[in-house]
């Protein structure tokens, strides 16, 4: 990492956030540096979406604190450019998606401080950024999966964030569409310098990416590179059952062993919820 740039985009300090006598997780701890790739894993339930509403502003602790560039994390900071979990398809909608990228400027100092022409300029260089010229006129409703991913992470990226907030933007893609992708917002935080904090229920597709991870499970959570954390006494410690790490090519497959009192209420795979959450082949909700 270069030198003058190593101040925390964002710091975690002993962050916990329960909901009644549910700890979702306690005493997180976490600093992402400019162009930082950390992913953020772990079992349905366990939190993951709740700690980006909380770096988001939108989800108070329980104890602890989260700061952007220093400040405390509040609603609506264009610091941070947020890619949500998205519901693809046609609903209809007539929106282009120049026109939704666009809207990434809304409210900004480019969206409100810049001529037409200059705002126009950015939306081009963010459709460009990735690779999505050819269909920018179109609605964005026939777009394919991966095309209306790429246009999302132009809207996400217009405003020159320092911080990407990505959740699950893998869901619902296949296997090549995946790997597009998470290489863009792999490019954009090396081109960029932004920080990227990613959930993803499957690790693989951003092995060879990510920086960091953080593992969120029965009430606790790791972080740490892939190596340190994807490991069986690791993750048969944060589940409380034994849990088998195994790599085999190139790819890390997790076994679970026994069902797991956070799991039992949604994954829909009593045999080996865990091998069925940290891959992902059947997204919820
Ligand atoms: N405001 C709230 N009040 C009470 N419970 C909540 C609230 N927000 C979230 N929860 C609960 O906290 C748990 C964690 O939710 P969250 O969406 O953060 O999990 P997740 O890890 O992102 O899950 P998934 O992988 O299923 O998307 C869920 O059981 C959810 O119902």
């Amino acid at each position: 990492m270069d030198q003058p740039a190593t101040d925390p985009v964002l710091e975690v300090r002993g962050a916990t956030l329960r909901f009644g006598e549910r700890t979702l997780w306690a005493g997180l701890d976490l600093q992402i540096r400019p162009g930082e790739f950390v992913a953020v894993l772990g079992a349905n339930g366990s939190g993951k979406t709740s700690l980006l509403r909380a770096v988001l502003g939108l989800q108070p602790l329980t104890a602890g604190e989260i700061r952007l560039h220093g400040d405390r994390v509040r609603r609506g900071d264009r610091r941070i450019g947020y890619l949500p979990q998205q519901r693809l398809g046609n609903d209809g909608t007539p929106v282009r998606a120049r026109d939704l990228v666009a809207l990434g400027l809304a409210g900004h100092r480019l969206g409100t401080g810049l001529p037409n022409r200059s705002r126009r300029a950015a939306v081009d260089a963010a459709l460009a950024a990735v690779g999505a010229e050819r269909f920018a006129r179109q609605p964005i409703g026939v777009l394919s999966g991966g095309e209306q991913q790429r246009v999302r992470v132009a809207q996400a990226l217009v405003g020159e964030p320092t911080l990407l907030l990505a959740d699950e933007p893998l869901v619902s893609l296949d296997l090549s569409q995946q790997r597009i992708v998470s290489e863009l917002i792999d490019d954009s935080r090396r081109r960029t310098r932004c920080g990227v904090l990613f959930i993803t229920h499957d690790v693989n597709p951003v092995l060879g990416m990510v920086d960091r991870v953080v593992y969120l499970a029965g009430g606790q959570a790791r972080v740490g590179p892939v190596e340190e954390v994807f490991t069986s006494a690791v993750l048969s410690e944060l589940y409380r059952t034994p849990v088998e790490v195994i790599r085999t090519h190139g790819r890390i497959i997790v076994v679970g062993a026994a069902a797991h009192s956070e799991l039992e209420h949604d994954t829909g795979d009593p045999h080996d919820p865990i091998a069925h959450d940290v891959h992902g082949s059947g997204h919820h909700d």
